[in-house]
């Protein structure tokens, strides 16, 4: 032992630990210099601070009433007792107490440090206790000078520097006089014995956990010290505490610390007795242990030395000062939507944190949860935001039960993998679980959650995907018998997975939570590889593929908060009806997510040669103007991934307003991904049977949708009413009616008095015809329909099998466009007067209808001549008129008729099967 003369405080041991990872190149000598330094440089720093920043110091104590502060074997003579006044006061506590805990970020800067004092001067409680952090990056340069001393790296003496320089600059900015004055020579005498310890650990190549703590802890005294010093010169007396003099933790083995309440609260009130003032500002981050070595609070270390004081002092409230306006109820960076939580009870918030949530870490909750001391997490940057309460359930939300208030939050965990040990042989053996998990255990594995089914033949457990490789063998040699003999088929092990899971006290008490979320989840198109809830119900725990997690997130988060319903929409073809489509979403868009909760974003629209994307949705006001303005190249696969990957929504669906039939091809693999479709788009259901019949098979066993109603009649009932009969069990005998919106019109209007030419061009212009008139002159269009009708009703048609009757005069049929076609249409007016003219003569007129035949698996379509008073006479404009005869509708058949084209009614036929695909994804009906 040496006896360091310096000073007469110091007792000083240097230990074999502390130089044991010396090489040999050191002579003994070195050594001896080196712990000599490192102990002179002590004597100086630990109680240089206390006399700086505490006040009194005795000096010359008796052995007897000397401390030892130790560093492992160093041992340094504490000031605790030589400082304090013998004579113990009672600590007042209670309500009077408001605990304020400052990060880093918020000491960050001068102007930051005076917004802190000027929060602290205005809180008008009768004590404040104040808990800080070091100035923000100080902990990393702290440790960065012991990690560079420790690897020999000499520039640790420029970062000591930097640290200095920081230090120096700001208290130059915050203080002036006499304090500056204390502040500097403090730091100067702190930064010289800095330098002298990590000289040492330079020289032994190592330092000590102690060692190493007590570097990094002088952040949290500086910053602890300015502090006090701005409130001083504010006008507010205020004092710091060193909380090694009174935080007194015991290190675990999980590179935790147990607080030892009961030796802390002694010595707080040791402390007390030198009768500080109301304000005091506590280092946050650092405690000693009970032999009064230094140690830290580790992770998050200052809001739990916020937690412990404000046990101790049994606060009103401990504030958690920090950059974001409080606990979110998703993370933000995935959930766009994701709101500030106002409350959360102590367990939500444990289990938030758990889950990787930027909460409190839970050690930091249980303190303050002993006396029901409620946390709030504020926003030194915004304070206006009333942030977030974590304290006992509280009594105003007990009272509502809405799903928002019982689902508190949603966290995930990524990077997992799943373990399936399954097997005959488990079932009411016991001792395997116990097995399977020693041997996890073995390979120090952490698990983190585990499913076992009551048939006890299989066991799941998620584990973090670098341990699964561990996992995997430790369980395939210890079961390995088990598996020769077949007692166990196998340890599967299921790589690239998450965990969502859904928080919420509440949840335990109400009814529909879990299958809410599931419902959530299935609709998404998600699949649940495993579920996990404990009793408590505090949270629910979902297995998924990683690549379906954060659309997991979304799913969940948008189903139980706000936009109950949001769904992504990509616009293919933005003519006639995508155009008028769009104008009515914009026009409905605000009353749908008032009243209805739907939030329909339009991510993308796409012609045939441009398309505009967004990631947050397209201004509807000026989608034209943003695609003449900023279109790109068309690109159907770009703009599909973009819409179904690029946001922050579940759910898609893309609306197909083409008439191509390549684009009808594609709903397959859309379907299959996940997209719901919609379409007016005839193509893909009066297309090649086989085709059709997958997609039907696909669309009848996925939670992914397809609507198709204004296929046939546009925005008339007429696929619905039709699944409608089907379903509830009516046999369909059969439909007729006229289909063509077009054909209506032109039968409706060729009375005599104008050209059919003209008709035809009239019904072009009213919006009626397909993009090419062709089509519904050549009554592939109504063949179209009426193979979407029968192949809806059972039978296997193709469109060729249906008879047409083409009013496409031969010669013009080659024609290379719908313009030419147009322009030469007139030259064959009189084929079709004399038609009519015939028709006329017989007292009737000519109805161009289509029919599919149930009874007899056929479909037709004809010009068919009717008596005037035949109620397929009297139709106007483009009316639609259809017929379903049923075994419950045989005498009467059931009608329904109205216009059957036009931009208004078509577009408004797809807006409502986009409203059907809401409600099916849980919008309120
Ligand atoms: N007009 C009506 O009353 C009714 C129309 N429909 C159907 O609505 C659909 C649209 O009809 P309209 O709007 O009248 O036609 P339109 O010709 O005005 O619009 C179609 C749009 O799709 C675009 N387009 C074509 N191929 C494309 C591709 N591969 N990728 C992206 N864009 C492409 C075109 O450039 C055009 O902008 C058709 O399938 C039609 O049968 C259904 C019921 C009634
Ligand atoms: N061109 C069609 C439009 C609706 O499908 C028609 O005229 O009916
Ligand atoms: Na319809």
């Amino acid at each position: 032992m040496r006896l360091l003369a310096s000073s007469p405080l110091c007792l000083a041991v240097p230990g074999p630990r502390l130089f044991s990872s010396f090489s040999n190149e050191h002579s003994p000598a070195s050594v001896l210099s080196a712990s000599k330094t490192v102990l002179q440089s002590c004597a100086g720093c630990r109680f240089g601070q206390r006399s700086h920043g505490g006040g009194s110091l005795s000096i010359g104590v008796s052995s007897r009433r000397t401390k030892h502060y130790a560093l492992d074997n160093c041992v340094f003579a504490s000031m605790a007792d030589v400082s304090l006044n013998p004579k113990v006061s009672e600590v007042p506590k209670g309500e009077m107490w408001s605990v304020h805990k400052f990060g880093g970020t918020c000491m960050g800067t001068t102007s930051r440090i005076q917004n802190v004092a000027d929060i602290v001067i205005q809180d008008s409680s009768e004590r404040k206790l104040i808990i800080v952090s070091a100035m923000s990056k100080v902990t990393d340069m702290m440790y960065n000078l012991v990690h560079k001393a420790q690897s020999r790296d000499d520039s640790y003496t420029l970062a000591l520097d930097d640290v200095y320089e920081k230090h120096f600059l700001t208290s130059k900015e915050l203080l002036d006089g006499d304090d500056l004055a204390r502040f500097l020579s403090q730091l100067h005498n702190d930064i010289s014995n800095l330098k002298a310890m990590l000289h040492a650990i330079y020289i032994a190549g190592h330092a000590t956990e102690s060692f190493s703590d007590f570097v990094v802890g002088h952040g949290e005294m500086w910053s602890a010290q300015m502090l006090s010093y701005v409130i001083n010169k504010k006008g507010r007396p205020c004092t710091w505490m060193d909380t090694r003099d009174v935080l007194i933790v015991n290190p675990t083995s999980s590179n935790q610390v147990d607080p030892d309440f009961a030796e802390s609260d002694r010595r707080l009130e040791k402390w007390f007795a030198r009768q500080p003032p109301e304000t005091i500002i506590a280092t946050g981050f650092i405690a000693s242990t009970p032999q009064n070595i230094p140690t830290t609070l580790k992770r998050d270390g200052s809001d739990f030395s916020a937690a412990i004081l404000g046990a101790l002092v049994r606060a009103r409230q401990v504030t958690i000062w920090t950059d974001v306006d409080g606990v979110f109820s998703a993370d933000p960076r995935k959930v766009s939507e994701a709101v500030i939580l106002r409350t959360l009870s102590y367990q939500e918030a444990w289990e938030m944190s758990y889950f990787g949530a930027n909460v409190l870490h839970p050690r930091t909750i249980i303190p303050v949860m002993k006396f029901n001391i409620p946390i709030l997490i504020r926003n030194i940057f915004n304070l206006s935001a009333p942030g977030t309460m974590i304290c006992q359930q509280p009594q105003k939300e007990s009272e509502e039960s809405s799903l928002e208030t019982v689902v508190k939050a949603f966290a995930t965990i990524d990077h997992l993998a799943l373990v399936n040990v399954e097997g005959t042989g488990m079932a009411g053996i016991p001792g395997t679980a116990s097995a399977i998990f020693g041997a996890v255990k073995d390979v120090g594995a952490n698990v983190i959650m585990i499913s076992q089914a009551s048939s006890e033949h299989s066991i799941c457990f998620a584990v973090p995907e670098k341990e699964v490789k561990a996992v995997s063998a430790a369980l395939q040699s210890r079961f390995r018998q088990a598996l020769d003999a077949g007692r166990l088929s196998q340890v599967e092990i299921i790589h690239n997975c998450s965990i969502l899971a859904a928080v919420g006290q509440k949840m335990a008490s109400t009814p529909g939570v879990s299958a809410t979320l599931f419902d959530s989840l299935a609709k998404a198109s998600i699949n649940v590889r495993a579920i996990a809830q404990g009793c408590s119900e505090y949270n629910i725990t979902v297995v998924l593929k990683q690549d379906d997690c954060i659309r997991a997130l979304r799913a969940a988060h948008s189903r139980f908060y706000l936009s109950k319903t949001t769904l992504a929409v990509g616009i293919i073809g933005p003519g006639l009806i995508g155009g008028t489509l769009l104008n009515q979403l914009r026009d409905q868009a605000a009353v749908l997510k008032q009243n209805f909760n739907i939030d329909l974003r339009v991510m993308g629209i796409i012609g045939s040669k441009t398309m505009v994307l967004s990631n947050l949705g397209i201004d509807l006001m000026r989608w034209r103007e943003i695609q003449k303005e900023s279109g790109e190249k068309a690109d159907l696969e770009k703009f599909v991934r973009h819409v179904h990957e690029n946001h922050t929504f579940p759910n898609t669906v893309l609306v197909d307003c083409t008439a191509d039939s390549n684009v009808a091809t594609h709903y397959y693999d859309w379907l299959c991904n996940g997209i719901h479709v919609i379409t007016p788009n005839k193509k893909a259901n009066s297309g090649p049977l086989d085709r059709y019949l997958k997609l039907r098979t696909l669309q009848r066993k996925s939670y992914t949708h397809y609507f198709y109603e204004a296929t046939v009649g546009a925005g008339l009932p007429i696929i619905s009413t039709l699944q409608g009969l089907l379903e509830t069990g009516d046999r369909i005998l059969q439909i007729e009616g006229i289909f063509s919106g077009t054909l209506s019109y032109i039968f409706n209007n060729f009375n005599g008095t104008r050209a059919f030419s003209d008709v035809v061009a009239e019904a072009k212009k009213a919006g009626y015809t397909e993009p090419d008139p062709r089509d519904d002159l050549s009554g592939s269009d109504v063949a179209r329909k009426v193979i979407i009708l029968a192949r809806e009703s059972g039978l296997k048609l193709e469109l060729a099998d249906i008879p047409v009757r083409s009013l496409v005069p031969e010669q013009l049929r080659a024609c290379s466009s719908a313009e030419e076609f147009m322009q030469q249409l007139p030259n064959f007016d009189g084929d079709m007067s004399r038609e009519r003219n015939e028709a006329e003569s017989d007292g009737e007129v000519l109805r161009y209808v289509g029919v599919v035949d149930v009874i007899n698996n056929r479909g037709v379509v004809e010009l068919k001549k009717y008596k005037k008073d035949h109620p397929f006479a009297q139709l106007s404009e483009s009316d639609n008129i259809i017929a379903f005869t049923t075994m419950r509708y045989k005498d009467q058949p059931l009608i329904i008729r109205g216009p059957g084209a036009g931009s208004e009614v078509t577009a408004a036929g797809v807006f409502s099967d986009i409203l059907r695909l809401a409600s099916y994804l849980g919008a309120p009906s």
